[in-house]
């Protein structure tokens, strides 16, 4: 058996792709996976180093912006078409899978006119233009939110089946994770991260939020700043005059490795809304204050947000509206309402898909045979 898996730009993409290709390789062992991703994105780095055979084609987005690069695009398109089209016919796979991001345009498309059976994966509450276009020739779509259905037309069969998370998520064991955090039993462990690039606004109300809620023993918080973004954080408690290492129940990381650990250990997740992070959220049944990316593609983050708000499982507070203030005003009605978080919390383990990969292979196996 032979597939090709496709997906680039940003690791959203790059490594539910990934988790497919081990996936596929579980499930028909010997079987050849290839990549196919573009030269200038984080796939070119992070898919050899995953020991797959990867290979480059050109592929292009259009600028939403008036641009004379847009001039070029026809063209770069057709020569990225041609380059997949190559490569499909001389590798022969059984079926490609592409997870979004603009080279799966060139490589799906090139699939379908080859008759070759393809399938889609959207990770997005509102999917890309690139899914968008590509559901019109492809074999079977998978998704993440059912609040993506309604986008794709009705002539392909869609399925729910959420975003594949790594193993170790839903390995981790709480009571052990706690101990590693140093969390007493009757603590509110709180986990604030901002994506894995961290986030401004999420840091800024952080430190606005110290001083207060240092005074709140009953709460543990684990801040990560993201790694580019940790001094600027440093800097902003210096100008507030705290000494993070002073305050008894708070830690500030640059980037938490160990975020499997950490969630597993967590009462509440304060985050932006990457597919990812909320596939990981859900499938541990953890309830979240969100704070979606605004500059996200066509705003997706606050669509993926609003897909657990609508169904209890977070709160969403806009990125314009979040403060230091705001963020205690939340910790202190979820301590005085520990109800509250129980129920946001059966409701997020309610969304969770700890299947989403076996169901993503299934889909596979089925238009394959
Ligand atoms: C800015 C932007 O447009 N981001 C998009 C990008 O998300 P991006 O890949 O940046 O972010 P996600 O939130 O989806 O995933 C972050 C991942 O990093 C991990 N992590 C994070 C911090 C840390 O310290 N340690 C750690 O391990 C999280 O556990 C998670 O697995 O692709 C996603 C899928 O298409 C989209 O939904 C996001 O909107």
């Amino acid at each position: 058996m032979r597939f090709i898996v496709t997906g680039g730009g940003t690791g959203g993409h790059i490594y539910p792709a990934l988790a497919v290709a081990n996936g596929l390789k579980d499930r028909f062992p010997g079987c050849e996976v290839m990549y196919i991703g573009t030269s200038r994105g984080l796939e070119a780095d992070i898919v050899p180093k995953a020991g797959l055979e990867f290979h480059a084609v050109r592929s292009v987005g259009i600028k939403r912006s008036l641009s004379w690069r847009n001039l070029t695009v026809p063209w770069e398109a057709w020569a990225g078409y041609r380059e997949a089209r190559r490569l499909i016919r001389k590798f022969k796979p059984d079926a490609v899978v592409g997870t979004g991001g603009y080279v799966c345009g060139p490589v799906v498309l090139a699939a379908s006119r080859l008759r070759i059976p393809t399938l889609i994966h959207e990770q997005n509450a509102l999917p890309g233009v690139t899914n968008r276009i590509l559901s019109r020739v492809v074999d079977r779509i998978a998704v993440t939110f059912e609040d993506s259905m309604k986008h794709f037309s009705s002539k392909v069969p869609v399925n729910l089946t959420g975003l594949p998370v790594r193993a170790e998520i839903t390995a981790a064991v709480r009571e052990q994770a706690r101990k590693k955090f140093g969390v007493h039993q009757n603590e509110l462990f709180v986990l604030s991260f901002g994506g894995s690039q961290g986030a401004r606004t999420i840091n800024q109300a952080v430190v606005q939020s110290l001083r207060f809620l240092a005074g709140i023993p009953e709460v543990r918080l684990l801040h990560v700043t993201g790694n580019g973004q940790y001094e600027q954080f440093m800097d902003m408690l210096q100008t507030e005059g705290l000494e993070v290492n002073l305050l008894d129940n708070i830690t500030v990381v640059p980037y938490m490795y160990e975020m499997p650990e950490a969630m597993a250990a967590a009462d509440l997740v304060v985050s932006r809304a990457g597919a990812a992070t909320l596939a990981e959220i859900t499938v541990r049944g953890l309830p979240a204050l969100l704070v979606p990316f605004p500059f996200a593609t066509g705003n997706h983050q606050e669509y993926n947000a609003r897909a657990l708000v609508s169904r209890g499982a977070a709160d969403m507070v806009l990125d314009a509206d979040f403060s230091g203030s705001i963020l205690v005003k939340k910790i202190k009605q979820y301590l005085a309402e520990p109800n509250r978080l129980q129920e946001m919390s059966d409701a997020s383990f309610r969304m969770g898909r700890p299947h989403a990969l076996v169901d993503i292979i299934n889909l596979i196996q089925d238009i394959i045979i």
